[in-house]
């Protein structure tokens, strides 16, 4: 399938300079939302993992299909103040700003196995961010999958440590 062809894209969007990547335009076809999440479920099932972690907002919209269908848990990853109890955080720079994310301390124990998920990898700060929380609580990481990857923008060196997959590519 060709996935390109239902990915809209936005120059100059948020910020000048910005070729912005829309997945809205994918997930409204049914089928090639269906052949994204297969794909991903694919790749997911080598991983033994029991946990799914989904960066807000736009890895929660993939990620929660994976996780139903390897029967793991999910673990939202949050952008700051919207998790109640004790929280985990860190500071990190993406493609067009920065931020912070947010884990629940008791969303991970000594031993779990993780893939995160999430829409798009550019700069990889999001990723980078995501794993640091799951592993400063004792978590593994499983891997890492996208349905896009940015591959001029060096996510993938920055995550080299770990297993990396995405499904479609541009080089920026
Ligand atoms: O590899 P990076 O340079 O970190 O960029 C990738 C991240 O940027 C976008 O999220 P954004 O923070 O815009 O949030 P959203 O999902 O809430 O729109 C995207 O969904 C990834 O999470
Ligand atoms: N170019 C881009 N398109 C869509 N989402 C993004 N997140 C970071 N960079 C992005």
């Amino acid at each position: 399938m060709d996935l390109k062809d239902k990915i809209q894209v936005y120059e100059d969007f948020p910020k000048d300079g910005i070729s912005f990547k829309d997945i809205n335009s994918l997930i409204l076809n049914p089928r090639a939302f269906q052949y994204v999440i297969d794909e991903m479920t694919k790749v997911a099932k080598a991983l033994d993992a029991n946990l799914v972690a989904i960066p807000e907002a736009r890895g929660y919209i993939f990620g929660t299909p994976l996780a139903y269908l390897i029967g793991a848990g999910l673990v939202p990853v949050r952008k700051p103040g919207k998790l109640p109890g004790e929280v985990s955080s860190v500071a990190y720079d993406l493609e067009y700003g920065s931020n912070i994310v947010e884990i629940q301390k008791n969303a991970i124990k000594p031993g779990d196995r993780a893939i995160v998920v999430d829409d798009l990898l550019a700069t990889g700060g999001t990723l980078m961010a995501t794993t640091r929380l799951i592993e400063k609580l004792g978590g593994e990481i499983a891997g890492i999958i996208t349905l896009i990857e940015l591959t001029e923008l060096g996510g993938r060196d920055l995550l080299k440590d770990y297993f990396v997959h995405s499904i479609v590519t541009y080089p920026y």
